[in-house]
């Protein structure tokens, strides 16, 4: 059998960048820098990189545009990618195999194909494309690439918006990362559910496993998860219920309730003097999280626990997707000028785009995965290599129209 042509460039600069391990918790991100800094050096770009926490480097390109006292469009991605069971891969996940497929087109098999590598690379592409074509954009672009995304953003986005370096920017308008979608429409994602992290605590009488003790720990969280099994419930009938359109709801919609830890107890036969239980809640920005935040705090004094929030956004800012947002309307024109059908959600998770959105810059989510698995933290994560040349021609042309709006 004859040997598979080479990558193109474009392609084998994906795998060279997915070869590197920024793989959390300990990922490598001076190697990182050092691949965004030769891209840089390639395409002419400015570079500035931070680290606001030790080791993790926020790294900004710039490519200056012709009218530069304008607003600038950021072009975020993050670097960091989630760890693997190795085990359940076909071929080891930073070796970023090149596997033919029968339809002619070949998988990049690697951690981070999806999440978010893919988008980060082809931001790069693209310029790089455009700047082979001769282009100047009016707007100065900044690709950021950003870590600790994949454990909340609190040691690289987080510092990032409040930081001198960031204003400096002058972000009028970012795009971050969305999430593949196996049927045809552009998944666009111009708002996220907040994430509320809770823990209740609850102390009480212990004693014998004989006995009928009273007033226990574990008795006081009954009430608490009965309620939000509650909510659960209902929520999960609205999200079967379609909209007045017909439409179908999607998880951005609708605020998700799940149990994901309890504890309590230290033998079968004594009645424990503490009990706990922890939910995530993803709240959609449809509901005011200020009033659920007072409900969930009521809830827990009415049942004498302690409620603990662990995590808890308190902004729901969406970006406007009507005639309002010049950005808005630049994306729609470029996106529907290649004939891709669009589909707007809200993010069911959370990405760094929520800390840009309350930073007063309108995001909005995309990942050009369509036809597409979803795969961001799964085993086998990979992408087509038509998939990474399609991305960077969609770029090219997502990038021309905002920048220019
Ligand atoms: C509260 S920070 C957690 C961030 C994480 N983001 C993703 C995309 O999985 C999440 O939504 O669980
Ligand atoms: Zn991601
Ligand atoms: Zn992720």
């Amino acid at each position: 059998m004859a040997e598979p042509s080479p990558p193109p460039p474009p392609v084998q600069r994906f795998i060279e960048y997915l070869r590197i391990k920024t793989v959390q918790p300990e990922p490598d991100y001076a190697a990182c820098e050092a691949f965004l800094r030769r891209q840089a050096a390639e395409l002419g770009l400015e570079v500035q990189s931070h680290a606001f926490v030790a080791g993790k480097p926020v790294v900004v390109l710039t490519w200056v545009g012709t009218e530069p006292a304008l607003p600038s469009i950021i072009l975020n991605s993050h670097t960091d990618v989630v760890p693997v069971s190795e085990e359940f891969w076909t071929h080891p996940p930073f070796d970023a195999a090149r596997v033919a497929t029968e339809d002619g087109d070949f998988k990049i098999i690697a951690r981070g194909t999806q999440d978010m590598k893919i988008v980060g690379h082809c931001y790069l592409e693209a310029v790089r494309v455009l700047q082979g074509r001769g282009a100047r954009l009016r707007r100065t672009l900044h690709l950021v690439y950003v870590p600790d995304e994949e454990t909340g953003g609190h040691d690289g986005m987080r510092h990032f918006v409040q930081s001198d370096m960031f204003q400096a920017l002058n972000a009028g308008f970012a795009l971050d990362e969305g999430m593949a979608n196996p049927e045809a429409e552009l998944r666009v994602f111009y708002g996220e559910r907040a994430p509320c992290w809770v823990r209740f605590v609850a102390h009480g009488n212990t004693g014998h496993g004989s006995q009928f003790i009273e007033d226990t720990a574990a008795e006081k969280l009954v009430p608490i998860i009965n309620h939000l099994m509650e909510l659960r419930g209902e929520q999960l009938s609205l999200f079967r219920t379609p909209h007045a359109d017909g439409s179908r709801r999607t998880l951005g919609d609708v605020t998700t309730v799940n149990l994901t830890m309890l504890q309590a107890g230290v033998q079968h036969n004594v009645v424990p003097e503490s009990a706990s239980v922890c939910f995530d809640i993803r709240i959609s920005p449809t509901l005011d999280y200020v009033r659920f935040r007072r409900d969930l705090e009521a809830l827990a004094a009415a049942h004498g626990a302690t409620l603990e929030m662990v995590q808890f956004w308190n902004d729901n800012t969406m970006t406007p997707t009507d005639a309002s947002n010049p950005f808005w309307v630049a994306f729609e024109g470029a996106v529907g000028a290649m004939g891709i059908p669009l589909f707007k959600e809200i993010f069911p998770a959370a990405t760094d785009a929520r800390y840009l959105r309350k930073a007063g810059v309108p995001a909005l989510g995309v990942t050009p995965l369509r036809n597409a698995p979803i795969l961001l933290h799964d085993h086998n994560e990979f992408v087509k290599e038509s998939e990474v040349l399609d991305g960077i021609k969609f770029y090219v042309g997502v990038i021309s129209a905002i920048a220019d709006a």
